[in-house]
């Protein structure tokens, strides 16, 4: 894998699938635990971390990234954290200027949490907030107010994280498009400093969640086209509330890089950015999804077989057999599948999809497979031909309606 004695970029997702409390909207694979069943799952990664350390496979590769993603990673020991960036550390060779990310939940951090995550490299933190209406965060089942927001954000800052990401979510059951401007305004002024990145997730009512109970009906007539959509908000106005971000964003200084995400400039996410740019990513623990060698896979949700297969890796050093008993859903990524990924991941991308990259990678040009699409976009006036960077990419309009025009790259 490695070109000219260089190594090649690597991302490393870690899931926490530990929360407080189940938020009613949220279908990752995450809840309550008790301590020993933390401490039993922080064992298991550390077991499955050493194991994929020792596949001769990734002796070519430099780790460019690591995401602590949940779940609520900040509900964990600030030791298990220590130590399974240690156990990352000595599985992998990572250059001194990877980015570290762990996502945290307001009301789970203290100032001693916070110091002792700096001290051990992470160097991104990324909070959700979701809404600063308090009405909204509990509809949601939050277990914080905005005010306990504020004071985990006033923390943050003073751990001195200089990279800090917002999460907020746009067309929430009862939101107004007022409602939600106050919520980017609080947070595009937030003191003593505002966030470097902001990301803006519209809700996606999730099957098996009790929200899907309440709201999926109103969903799939919103979806219809009919007007009366109960507490949900019309498309139109969660349109009107992505135009909003877009536009009170930009006059305080975050260019919107991705679909949902804006950031300062030189903040944009760059494990995010790898997964929609073709970068090859290890996840561990329950869940987490993995892309490497040409090979898209899953570990199983289960954290039973999971935490038992990785006690069996501890027994034994073949891994193969406890890899195979965790990873699912293995797809070998063709070519064309490649090409596919290429556009409908690329585009998400405001910079759009770049001709000489895609030449570069498949030694074919963009426009013999995916001419006669790009062409009836630029008609439709969904998709552009940016001269500069000799790209194409999503208009306004495009952005729009993002999820068709994606799904038409598919081969
Ligand atoms: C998986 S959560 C983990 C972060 C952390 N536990 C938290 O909630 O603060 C990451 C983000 O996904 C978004 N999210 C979760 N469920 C969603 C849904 N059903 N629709 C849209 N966004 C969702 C939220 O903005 C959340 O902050
Ligand atoms: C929705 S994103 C939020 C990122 C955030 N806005 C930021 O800028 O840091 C993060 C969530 O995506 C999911 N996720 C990310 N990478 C993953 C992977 N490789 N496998 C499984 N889930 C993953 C996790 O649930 C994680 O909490
Ligand atoms: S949104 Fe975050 S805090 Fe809420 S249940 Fe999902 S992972 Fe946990």
């Amino acid at each position: 894998m490695m070109s000219g004695g260089r190594r090649t970029p690597l991302e490393l997702y870690v899931h926490v699938p530990f929360c407080v409390r189940k938020c009613a909207y949220c279908d990752f694979v995450s809840g309550p635990a008790g301590p020993e069943e933390m401490a039993e799952y922080v064992k298991a990664l550390l077991a499955e971390i050493q194991a994929a350390g020792r596949m001769e496979k990734v002796s070519g590769y430099e780790v460019v990234s690591v995401f602590f993603g949940g779940g609520t990673p900040s509900i964990l020991e600030t030791s298990d954290i220590e130590k399974i960036l240690k156990s990352i550390r000595r599985a992998f060779f990572m250059g001194e200027g990877a980015e570290i990310t762990l996502e945290a939940n307001p009301g789970t951090l203290t100032p001693d949490k916070l110091t002792a995550y700096r001290r051990a490299g992470i160097n991104r933190l990324s909070l959700g907030l979701q809404s600063s209406n308090d009405r909204e965060l509990s509809l949601l089942g939050r277990i914080h107010s905005f005010d306990m927001f504020l004071e985990s954000y006033r923390m943050v800052r003073d751990a001195g994280f200089s990279n800090v990401n917002v999460d907020l979510m746009a067309a929430l059951p009862g939101q107004t498009e007022e409602s939600f401007r106050k919520s980017l305004e609080a947070v595009a002024e937030l003191l003593p400093v505002p966030p470097e990145h902001i990301s803006v997730y519209s809700l996606i009512i999730e099957e098996g969640t009790p929200f899907y109970a309440a709201y999926h009906e109103q969903a799939e007539a919103r979806a219809a086209g009919e007007s009366d959509t109960g507490l949900l908000p019309s498309e139109e106005a969660e349109r009107n509330m992505y135009y909003m971000a877009r536009s009170l964003l930009k006059e305080r200084g975050y260019d919107r890089y991705e679909i949902s995400n804006f950031a300062r400039l030189g903040y944009e996410c760059r494990h995010n950015i790898g997964y929609w740019t073709g970068v090859s990513y290890l996840g561990f623990g329950i869940s987490a999804s993995s892309y490497m060698e040409g090979k898209r896979f899953i570990n199983c949700e289960d954290r039973k077989v999971y935490t038992e297969a990785m006690a069996e890796l501890e027994k034994n050093r073949d891994i193969e057999p406890a890899l195979r008993t965790v990873r699912r859903e293995e797809e070998i990524v063709t070519k064309d599948r490649a090409m596919e990924e290429f556009m409908f991941l690329g585009l998400r991308m405001m910079c759009g999809v770049s001709e000489k990259r895609f030449m570069e990678r498949f030694g074919v040009s963009m426009r013999e497979i995916y001419g006669p699409i790009l062409e009836k976009m630029e008609r439709n006036g969904l998709m552009e031909w940016d001269g500069i960077r000799a790209s194409w990419k999503l208009t306004d309009a495009g952005i729009d309606v993002s999820n068709y025009v994606l799904a038409d790259f598919l081969l």
